[in-house]
Parts: structure tokens; C-alpha cells; sequence
């Protein structure tokens, strides 16, 4: 009757603006890393909403804040095809190897020596590189990159990561869109980790890529749950009924637009000098960074000169990590994984 249409409205409206509020409080919490509101009311309206969807189980939606752990474990990983391959990276050692990809892209462009390219730079995250499909703005698979051509369905582990949207925010996103990146472990969240599995009497992870990777190839998405993952977007796979900025510096700014977090030491600086200040100024701070880097990426910005460039194989001529000396590491007894 007319008052239980109305309650039924009411209900609806309520559960929409709870997903708004959550939504909004995840991204401040974890991608912002700037929280508006204390953890009890987060709580508090993550319960109401809980409580709202036991009641009424037809308004619950694969983006409500409810639905990020899926509660039954896969017994395998299905196999994904990229419709883009992943691409690898090309490593350089030194200055004079970073000069010397400087002045093949110069020259392959026919461009003089006066003249300087602007480079994306951004801290190469020691992780697992994963694409995430969104279509009208859902996040609908995630995928880790395997041999570059096909890799695992994570989906239902990735949703877990509270840094990546379940639904992208703001509009003008393409109808259908892929953006990569990498998931990783901060260094704090990793040490936390060790510390409960050393006191537990279980296997402790080597480094945070390790137990990254461990934490993705969990079958029971509860698991990877209590892992603290985070996930950095750096480049566009597919773009369908849409379109993208014409650089990567702006292609990254716009995911961030979208809800996704972005590298804050990522820069976009001008010619090989720039970038060699950038690289020393970072490997500076590398012990100092809230997560493990190995290097730094370097990307020709403009995607037109990008598209000139193309690959050698599967690696772009576009790009290459400047990685930094390896780190004396103390040896360790063995490298295990959590079960
Ligand atoms: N581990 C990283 O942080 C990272 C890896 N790869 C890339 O870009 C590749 C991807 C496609 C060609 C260039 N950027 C990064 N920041």
C-alpha cells in the first residue's frame, strides 16, 4: 500500500546515502589518507548498513561498501587474456645507460640534442603489477599480469583492497576502461605482519613484494582481507566509448579524479637532466619512503611520441627503470609464505 511504498523509499534512499557517505570516507581514510570522521562512526554506518541489506537483501549492489569481501574461498584461479598484453620494463644500471635512452628516443624522433623531452617520472613500487576492468564505472575483474598476455583472477581479492573503487568516482570515465598499477605492502604494515606471525609461531615473509604476492594468491578472499595492501595506479590498458588525456602525467591525474590512488613523488620533469636530479633526490629517500622501491620509471610523457616509439618485444622504447644499486641485505634462513 502507499505508507510501505514510501518506507520502501525511504529505505532505498537511505541505503544509497549510506554507500555515499561510506564510499566517501573509505577514499579519505585510504587514498587521501586524511579521515573526516572517527573509526566508531564509520563503523556505526557500516552496521546500519549492514543491518538495512539483511532486511531488505534486494538493495544490496556489487559496489556496496558491504560486498568488498566476498565470504566463500575459490578452489582455483581462473585464467584471464589481457586484451592489451602487460608490458615488462627495460632496466638501465647508470648515467651514461639512462643518457644513452635518452638520445635513442631523440634520435629516433629526429629530434636535435637542443631540443628536451618531458619525462613522467614515478617510484618504481616493489609489488605485483595487476590490471583492474571497470565497465560503466563498476569494478568488474582484477587481474594479476602473469606472462604479460595472460595472468590469474583475482577478482574477488582485489575487491578487498580498500584502495581500489569499487565504483569510480565523478563521471567521464570511458563506458569500459582498464587501469594498471601495482599492488603492494607499505613497509609499516608488513613489519605488523611479521611481528603477529612470529609471535604466532608461523612462517614470516622475506620482504613486502613476497608478501604482497602471498596475500594475492590466497584463495579465501577473508585472507587477503586482513592483509594491509594498497594499490598505486601507473598506466591505461583498454578504453572503450570514451576517450583519455593525451599524456600519462594527465592520464594519472584523472584516475586520481576517478578515486584511485596516485604515487605522491610522482613528477613530470623536463629532458635527462631534471630526471637525473629527480633520481638522486629520490634514491635519497628511499629508506625513508612508507613503502620498498627499486628504482624509478622514467615514461616519454606525450602519448603521440609514445605511439612513434613502440615497443622492442614487449617492452616499450618509451620507458625504462633506472634501477637503483642493489641493497646489502642480511641473508635470510629461507623464503616462506603464510598458508
Ligand atoms: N612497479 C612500478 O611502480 C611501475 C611499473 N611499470 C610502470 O610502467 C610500465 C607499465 C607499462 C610500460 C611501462 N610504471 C610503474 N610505476
Amino acid at each position: 500500500d502507499a505508507n510501505e511504498a514510501s518506507s520502501m523509499m525511504d529505505v532505498s534512499k537511505r541505503v544509497s546515502e549510506l554507500h555515499h557517505l561510506l564510499h566517501k570516507y573509505n577514499h579519505q581514510y585510504y587514498v587521501l589518507d586524511d579521515p573526516s570522521v572517527p573509526d566508531s562512526e564509520y563503523d556505526a554506518l557500516f552496521q546500519e548498513l549492514k543491518s538495512l541489506e539483511a532486511e531488505h537483501p534486494e538493495f544490496i549492489t556489487p559496489d556496496s561498501p558491504t560486498q568488498r569481501v566476498g565470504d566463500k574461498p575459490l578452489s582455483a584461479f581462473e585464467t584471464v587474456t589481457h586484451e592489451l598484453p602487460m608490458l615488462s620494463l627495460d632496466n638501465v644500471f647508470d648515467e651514461s645507460e639512462f643518457r644513452a635512452f635518452d638520445q635513442r628516443i631523440k634520435k629516433m624522433l629526429g629530434i636535435t640534442d637542443s631540443e628536451i623531452i618531458e619525462y613522467a617520472c614515478e617510484p618504481k613500487l616493489d609489488g605485483i603489477a595487476v590490471s583492474l576492468l571497470y565497465e560503466n564505472g563498476l569494478l568488474v575483474r582484477g587481474a594479476t599480469r602473469g606472462d604479460g598476455t595472460q595472468g590469474e583472477d583475482i577478482t574477488l581479492n582485489v575487491r578487498t583492497i580498500p584502495s581500489i573503487p569499487l565504483k569510480l568516482e565523478g563521471e567521464g570515465y570511458p563506458q569500459r576502461l582498464e587501469v594498471r598499477g601495482e599492488v603492494y605492502m607499505p613497509k609499516k604494515g608488513f613489519n605488523r605482519l611479521n611481528e603477529i606471525a612470529k609471535a604466532a609461531g608461523e612462517k614470516t615473509f622475506v620482504n613486502p613484494r613476497n608478501a604482497a604476492a602471498g596475500s594475492l594468491r590466497q584463495l579465501d578472499p577473508k585472507l587477503t582481507a586482513k592483509r594491509p595492501l594498497e594499490f598505486c595506479c601507473y598506466s591505461a590498458g583498454v578504453v572503450e566509448g570514451g576517450s583519455l588525456p593525451e599524456s600519462h602525467y594527465a592520464v594519472l591525474n584523472q584516475f586520481k579524479a576517478w578515486g584511485f590512488l596516485t604515487n605522491k613523488e610522482m613528477a613530470c620533469v623536463q629532458g635527462i637532466d631534471e630526471c637525473l636530479a629527480y633520481y638522486q633526490n629520490l634514491h635519497a629517500k628511499r629508506d625513508d619512503l612508507a613503502y620498498e622501491i627499486d628504482g624509478i620509471v622514467f615514461k616519454v610523457n606525450r602519448f603521440d611520441l609514445q605511439k612513434r616509439l613502440g615497443f622492442v618485444s614487449r617492452a616499450p622504447r618509451w620507458a625504462v627503470a633506472h634501477k637503483f644499486p642493489a641493497q646489502e641485505k642480511i641473508t635470510v634462513l629461507q623464503d616462506v609464505e603464510f598458508q
